[in-house]
């Protein structure tokens, strides 16, 4: 899934600029690389940067492993390392469960290296919603917009 103007996955000026990528077993592989202008405290990733980026990497994960549309209901995250500036989480989500329309998911994000220590991990309600919340609550030509970046599956 890519849409090329979301904050996240998309090409904007200081945005995220992540990219997700499905691996064996249903496990979706996402990067982040921490910027200057992603700082918090000097040299430190902000911490609520991070929490967007596991939000785009966890959403990322529900819409390619589920094929379901849905939004962030709730995230959590635990931040275990301080992130540097310099450098890139290595985030591994999958999904945990579906309960009718809601759909958990979790990922863990680590230091530098695909098995390097872990810095951030976190957790996510997704709650699945008809197209029409895009184009309601969003713009009127949202689903255009979607279906030209091939982010939706007729
Ligand atoms: C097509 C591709 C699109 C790709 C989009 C990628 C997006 C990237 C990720 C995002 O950042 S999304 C943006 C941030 N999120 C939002 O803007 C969501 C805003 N919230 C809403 O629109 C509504 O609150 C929501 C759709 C989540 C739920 O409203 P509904 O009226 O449709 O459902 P309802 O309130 O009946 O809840 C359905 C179930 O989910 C549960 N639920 C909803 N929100 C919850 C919550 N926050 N915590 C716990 N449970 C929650 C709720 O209790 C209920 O459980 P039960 O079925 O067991 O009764």
């Amino acid at each position: 899934m890519h849409y090329d103007r979301c904050f996240g996955c998309g090409e904007l000026d200081g945005g995220l600029h992540m990219r997700s990528t499905m691996g064996e077993h249903a496990l979706v592989h996402s990067r982040f690389t921490v910027t200057e202008a992603h700082q918090g405290a000097p040299g430190l990733a902000h911490g609520g940067l991070l929490a967007c980026a596991f939000d785009e990497a966890i959403g990322s994960t529900v819409g390619n492993v589920l094929r379901r549309p849905s939004v962030t209901g709730k995230l959590e995250t635990d931040f275990v390392r301080p992130v540097p500036v310099g450098s890139t989480l290595f985030i591994t989500a999958k999904v945990d469960g579906v309960a009718g329309r809601k759909l958990y998911a979790s990922a863990e994000g680590r230091l530098d290296t695909e098995d390097g220590p872990v810095a951030v991990r976190a957790r996510a309600l997704f709650v699945e919603v008809a197209l029409e919340h895009f184009t309601t609550h969003g713009a009127p030509d949202a689903l255009t917009k979607l279906k030209r970046a091939e982010q939706i599956n007729p």
